[in-house]
């Protein structure tokens, strides 16, 4: 039976479970929960673990909800919208996408126009809600929706509302993609620390309560990464050693051209899915 306070979530991978460990732990009901997911382990870890109504049929979970969550790759969601049109069109749902490049126009044409849409990018952290999300809202979505989509990506972390959907991409490069590129870095340090002779239980060690260490002084400080950095860097010692490296290697415009790439992947991904 169609709730309008349940929520559907069509494809139950990676991100669609970290976003409904969010929501389960704060409050949301499981049986509000509905999730259509094609792959039998993964419904049936999702029913589990959460206990949330799984099924392998998307038509079936949407009817059930007011609030439909697009949790698929962004191959497959143009098939997904249309097969679920004519329901789109009778329920009127509110519609959450997580697609990367996917754009607000292309899911109201697929999904027959007029619905009321929201794209946005969470990213991996979530699943500790500890995530960041941006988020654009169509016209179509008035104060109420507005604030029923933050709601449910502010049970993975952060919300930032983005007003210019053509800033999406950036924000999925920066932000979506941004976990990796720190994760990359501690594999580099790690190698790197192992390379000096350190053990490698004691390698990982060392940098992962870096990261975490850093990562708490630039949330919790109130001061910026450039101060925060001077203070670690004493004239003429090993710190200063290793930013000059950085900087010679052009490890700055390595990032910029990083996310850059990103973006326009970004947008590579809206035209080949069209
Ligand atoms: N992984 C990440 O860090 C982030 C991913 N995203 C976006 O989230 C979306 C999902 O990504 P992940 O969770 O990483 O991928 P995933 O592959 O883990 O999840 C997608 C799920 O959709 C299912 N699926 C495939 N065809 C389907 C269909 N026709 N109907 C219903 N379900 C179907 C798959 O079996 C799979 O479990 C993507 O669009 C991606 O761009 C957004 C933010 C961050
Ligand atoms: O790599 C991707 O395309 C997705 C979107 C952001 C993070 N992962």
């Amino acid at each position: 039976m169609s709730s309008q306070s349940s929520v559907a979530f069509i494809g139950g991978g990676n991100m669609a479970r970290s976003l409904i460990g969010g929501l389960i732990s704060r409050g949301t009901a499981p049986g509000d929960i509905h999730v259509s997911e094609p792959v039998d382990v993964l419904r049936d870890a999702l029913a589990a673990d959460f206990g949330v109504q799984v099924g392998a049929d998307n038509a079936t979970a949407a009817a059930a909800a007011g609030l439909w969550v697009l949790a698929v790759k962004p191959q497959v969601m143009r098939a997904v919208c249309e097969a679920l049109a004519p329901l789109a069109q009778t329920n009127r749902p509110l519609v959450v996408s997580i697609a990367a490049g996917i754009t607000a126009a292309q899911l109201q044409r697929w999904l027959g126009g007029g619905v009321a849409v929201v794209r946005t990018m969470p990213n991996t952290p979530a699943l500790l809600g500890a995530g960041v999300t941006g988020l654009f809202a169509s016209d179509e979505v008035d104060a109420a929706g507005r604030e029923r989509a933050a709601v449910l990506l502010s049970s993975a972390g952060r919300t930032v509302w983005i007003d210019d959907e053509a800033k999406m991409d950036a924000v999925t490069a920066t932000s979506g993609s941004g976990p990796a590129y720190i994760f990359l870095l501690a594999e580099a340090m790690e190698d790197a620390a192992i390379a000096e002779g350190l053990p490698a239980d004691a390698a990982r060690a060392l940098v992962l309560q870096t990261i975490l260490g850093a990562a708490r002084m630039l949330t919790e400080s109130g001061e910026p990464p450039a101060e925060l950095r001077r203070r670690v860097t004493s004239p003429g010692g090993t710190t200063q050693a290793a930013v000059e490296t950085f900087e010679a290697g052009g490890f700055r415009a390595l990032v910029a051209q990083a996310i850059a790439n990103a973006t326009e992947r970004g947008r590579q991904l809206s035209a080949a899915n069209d």
